[in-house]
């Protein structure tokens, strides 16, 4: 299996040199040049396998080979035996046709571990066999900071560097970044937003004499194995409502768009999924590029479910090239806008192409804790923030006799404030973070400026003495 590029300037790369690369050197973001498709027949044989069976068949195409099966199935074994539930990814049903994914059992109680404890695998994996290190990069709204940290801390290949908003994340998610014991981790606060310190990332990547200075690398899901490993629980889901031989939606509370787009490939590689619903929460640009084409930028608000506090939804990227019949020139021109004048127009056919597959819905922040209320009082589930938007957005796309999973994408003790303000419920740490709160911590504070930012990675990373 081979990989492009969205902006179609990078070289083409196998399946271990784009999960070592992150952002390409175009600027694009790495795809597979095609999809690769299960027939029914093919879904169907997945019936009643484990979710690391199903993770190592939905996996093994785009793996292609690269990796031993063995050395692969061990590493999806290992994974997801960091989580807490034997399903890895269970559905509980909360209505006639409506069925929440929990995807919270891992061990930062947010979807990205799903993703990222493979990940640090792979990436460990792939560095020995090559002799290698990496300087890691991500920027982080709160969830894939933790996650990240959790996965590659103490690990001697890598250093990583996470950047996270200032006094803008929840302070569990805070602690989850900043209280870790190993010297391989470094947690960033820089003064200003997500966007910001998404922009640096991709600043750091674009800076070629850095980026192969420091052999960077990035756990952001502009990595091409975040996504990957994401479909997999489309996949389970599906499968477990009756799929393929039923259709499926499903409403995933969107920031980044890589959690959708991963829902978007698992239908392009056959599995029958009715909509895609796409919920926001404030920060709606994506409900707006829906209903007007026009993708425009505003400023950012701080809500309560701050993981989604964003602006510039950088998986958007992969959709774009594929409704535009992946012509990289169209891309380039519409991501060229964006950086010019801070927004692009889509042409009629490619945002029918989008409206086709995609839903969208905004929440407003009344709406969440009215709908962790409601939905504590009718059913006794206790949502977190993100998930609620999810909630709100699905019930208003749910028909009859078709089932619409709404992806839990974080446990509600990630955000207690905002939980026990809209319920009364102050929901607690499980165990092995009773003691997070009273952890010492141990972060910097930068601004949101390249060369202070490179300078302090340069100073710390292994790599570069
Ligand atoms: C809890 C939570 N929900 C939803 C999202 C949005 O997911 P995505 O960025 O993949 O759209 C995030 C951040 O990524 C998150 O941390
Ligand atoms: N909401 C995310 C933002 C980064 O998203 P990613 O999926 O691209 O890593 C977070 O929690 O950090």
């Amino acid at each position: 299996m081979q990989y492009v590029s969205t902006r179609g300037e990078a070289p083409n790369l196998g399946f271990i040199d784009t999960l070592l690369t992150g952002l390409a050197r175009d600027g694009g973001l790495y795809v597979p040049k095609s999809w690769p498709h299960f027939s029914k027949k093919e879904i169907r044989a997945l019936r009643g396998k484990s979710y690391e069976e199903i993770a190592f068949a939905v996996l093994s195409p785009f793996v292609d080979g690269e990796i031993d099966d063995a050395d692969l199935k061990r590493m999806i074994g290992e994974a997801y035996a960091t989580f807490r539930h034997p399903a890895v990814a269970p559905l509980v049903q909360t209505g006639a046709n409506a069925f929440i994914l929990e995807l919270f059992h891992g061990t930062t109680l947010a979807f990205k571990d799903v993703a990222m404890q493979l990940l640090a695998r792979l990436m460990d994996h792939a560095l020995e066999v090559r002799g290698e290190r990496s300087t890691i990069v991500g920027a982080t709204s709160g969830d894939t900071g933790g996650a990240a940290i959790d996965a590659f801390g103490g690990r001697d290949r890598t250093d990583i560097f996470i950047l996270f908003p200032h006094g803008k994340v929840s302070p569990v998610q805070q602690r989850q970044m900043t209280t870790s014991a190993h010297a391989n981790v470094h947690a960033i606060a820089v003064r200003g937003t997500f966007d910001d310190c998404q922009d640096l990332v991709k600043a750091m990547f674009n800076d070629v004499k850095f980026r192969d200075r420091m052999q960077l690398a990035g756990v952001n899901s502009i990595n091409w194995a975040r996504i990957m490993a994401q479909i997999v629980y489309y996949f389970t889901a599906a499968i477990s409502l009756g799929g393929p031989d039923r259709k499926i939606s499903f409403t995933v509370p969107t920031g980044n768009f890589g959690d959708i787009f991963a829902g978007y490939v698992a239908k392009r590689m056959g599995l029958p999924i009715g909509k895609l619903v796409i919920a926001t929460n404030d920060n709606d640009i994506l409900a707006r590029t829906l209903k007007t084409g026009r993708y425009e930028m505003r400023g950012v608000a701080a809500t309560t479910s701050p993981s989604m506090d964003i602006q510039i939804s950088s998986n958007f990227e992969r959709l774009l090239f594929e409704v535009h019949d992946r012509d990289a020139g169209k891309v380039r021109r519409l991501m060229e806008s964006l950086k010019q004048s801070q927004a692009f127009e889509i042409e009629k056919d490619a945002l029918a192409a989008i409206t086709r597959d995609f839903k969208a819905g905004k929440v407003t922040e009344k709406q969440v804790a009215k709908t962790i209320k409601e939905t504590l009082e009718a059913t006794g589930y206790l949502l977190d923030p993100h998930t609620a938007v999810g909630v709100h957005v699905a019930a208003k796309h749910e028909k009859p006799n078709a089932p619409m999973v709404t992806l839990a994408t974080a446990h509600p003790a990630k955000f207690p404030a905002a939980v026990k303000s809209a319920c009364g419920i102050d929901p607690a740490l499980p165990s092995w973070l009773a003691d997070l709160m009273q952890r010492e911590e141990r972060y910097e504070v930068l601004d949101a400026d390249i060369e202070t930012v490179e300078s302090f990675i340069a100073r710390h990373a292994r790599i570069s003495s």
